[in-house]
């Protein structure tokens, strides 16, 4: 017995994943996790009590992965175990139309030479030029978020879609804040990514780019352009690959000297990022339908969760007055507003100065509410496929949560799938109390904890060779792992806070924001689950008032 007892201790044996059970042979789960996604897996995960689960989904098996300990290793496992190429060849083919190029290309092309220029935008010089650039156009346009410009003709493309009323007043006005932001951000975000050129010749990319991603689920199912409601996204991709191909083009042109034609006056300005993609192309001489498509998914990376990031945490601060009044006393020092004198009989507006860096090193409530947001709102899916069996030991304290004596450990077998629903965790209430609630200081440690503690974001340890100095905040993401993990995670999280900080502190410092209904409640949207980051299923209407100096 003593024995047994030890051994069991020092090396649990792997357990059987319980199979969820289903009424429809085959078909088994596909319905419920269709249509309701994060509702059913939480109330799996509870009916089950275990956080390890399998569903069957048209005859494959699909391991659900909900416990933290269980999650991070898998994420870590290297790419000869867990495979995303399935998916991301899926994703390229349904969503981003390459004709089936990028599974047919080279892997070690592809996932070597071609991938390793997208970890260049989570490195130096990339981070620091695009943050700085970033702060320099949003300090110009901020003033003229709502440009109180009564034409159609002179208002920006972030105003045209937001069906902005000018109030009698002429000082206050009423927009759609939801597309008001998401294009105010995009349009600043994709000129940095791309050079103003690319923007100015294709004034409609954003608009493309949203009605795709509107039709992300729909397509990656693989409903064809002649399907009700689909032609708009069909026809969206294929100017955005045609906008792509021209910029890929014009870069050709421009480095063999020929004439890249009369919309390409200068591209000087694209970031290093998208010219070194650009280079890698060329030095296989790729189809442009491997390259235009692979090119048009990092500017859809770029655009699906930051800009509504910005959204979601101003529509959440600017709700509890309190909250905001601290977070911008916390930045008043580091975002100002200064009068511009002028001789003019109209007044302009104040002039906005930031400083970034105060904002990320001396500001952890600003970038809590980030971070909140992020909880709340980015609630992303890792898919893998299992191509080599392993097992996984579970924490000792998430078996206890589920009400077990010992840690388990779970046997995940080669040819089935790894899926796992981030947002499920980011809203246990077991460990984040009361998780529906707006609460920044939830990610505040002691200032000796964080110093002790590797930051969460590090672990597919590209920063660690090469980059950034190492932040000490007193803030920890703890288990959260929006931006995913091992060698797909994010490549854009260390720009994407700089991003949405600097955008952030702008409005709140620039502008006052309040339900346009007068009534001073904010009523809550609701919430459509796409690709990435929620959009807000309704209209959220608000009045808009330039804060003075
Ligand atoms: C707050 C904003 C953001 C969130 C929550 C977010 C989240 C994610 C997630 C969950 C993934 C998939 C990770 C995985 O496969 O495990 C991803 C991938 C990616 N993201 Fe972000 N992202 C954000 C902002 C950005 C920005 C601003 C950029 C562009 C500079 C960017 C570029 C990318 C790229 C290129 C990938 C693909 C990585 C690869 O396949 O190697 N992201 N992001």
């Amino acid at each position: 017995g003593f024995q047994n007892k030890r051994q069991s201790l020092s090396k649990p044996e792997p357990k059987e994943i319980a199979v969820l059970p289903y009424w429809i042979p085959w078909f088994g789960h596909v319905i419920p996790f269709a249509t309701r996604f994060q509702s059913f897996l939480a109330d799996a995960s509870k009916s089950t009590k275990d956080g390890v689960f399998h569903l069957i989904l048209a005859g494959t098996v699909h391991n659900i992965v909900i416990p933290p300990s269980v999650v991070k290793p898998i994420l870590l496992q290297k790419s000869t175990i867990i495979s995303s190429n399935d998916f991301i060849f899926r994703v390229m083919e349904s969503v981003f139309g390459d004709q089936g190029s990028v599974r047919k290309a080279d892997p070690a092309f592809i996932f070597g030479t071609a991938h390793q220029v997208l970890y260049k935008l989570n490195r130096e010089p990339f981070v620091s030029n695009a943050a700085a650039s970033t702060v320099r156009v949003v300090q110009e346009r901020i003033s003229n978020l709502v440009s109180f410009s009564h034409s159609w003709v002179d208002q920006s493309n972030w105003e045209r879609v937001a069906n902005i009323t000018i109030d009698p007043s002429g000082t206050s006005a009423v927009a759609s804040f939801f597309p008001l932001i998401r294009y105010f951000v995009g349009d600043i975000a994709c000129g940095i990514l791309t050079g103003q050129d690319f923007m100015t010749n294709n004034p409609n990319v954003l608009l493309d780019l949203f009605t795709l991603d509107a039709s992300f689920n729909k397509l990656l199912v693989g409903l064809p352009w002649w399907f009700p409601g689909m032609a708009p996204a069909y026809a969206a991709r294929s100017r955005l690959a045609q906008a792509v191909r021209e910029h890929q083009e014009a870069l050709y042109a421009v480095w063999e000297d020929r004439d890249p034609g009369s919309g390409w006056s200068d591209m000087s300005d694209v970031s290093n990022v998208m010219v070194e993609r650009a280079q890698v192309w060329r030095s296989i001489r790729a189809e442009p339908d491997l390259s235009s498509p692979s090119d048009l998914s990092v500017l859809w990376a770029l655009n699906i969760n930051a800009n509504q990031i910005v959204f979601w945490a101003l529509w959440h601060i600017f709700q509890d007055p309190t909250l905001c009044s601290e977070i911008r006393a916390e930045i008043a020092p580091h975002a100002t507003l200064s009068s511009i004198h002028s001789d003019l009989p109209i007044k302009e507006a104040p002039k906005l100065t930031i400083n970034l860096d105060a904002l990320l090193h001396k500001c952890p409530l600003l970038k809590a509410a980030y971070l909140e947001t992020l909880r709340l709102e980015a609630h992303s899916t890792s898919y893998k496929a299992v191509t080599e069996s392993f097992t996984v030991t579970e924490s000792a304290e998430d078996a206890a949560l589920d009400g077990k004596s010992q840690p388990q450990t779970y046997k995940f077998k080669k040819g089935s799938y790894i899926c796992i629903p981030h947002g499920v965790h980011q809203m246990d209430g077991r460990y984040w109390k009361d998780p529906k609630s707006f609460n920044p200081r939830r990610f505040f440690v002691s200032v000796d904890k964080s110093t002790d503690k590797k930051d969460e974001s590090d672990d597919d340890d590209d920063d660690k060779k090469e980059g950034l100095p190492a932040e000490r905040t007193a803030l920890d993401m703890g288990t959260m792992k929006v931006f995913g993990g091992g060698q797909t995670m994010c490549k854009g999280r260390n720009f994407a806070e700089r991003e949405v900080l600097t955008f952030l502190a702008a409005v709140l410092v620039s502008w006052d924001v309040e339900p346009a209904d007068g009534t001073g409640r904010w009523t809550d949207p609701g919430r459509l689950w796409g690709s990435a980051t929620f959009v807000p299923r309704r209209d959220v209407r608000v009045r808009m008032k330039r804060r003075e100096v």
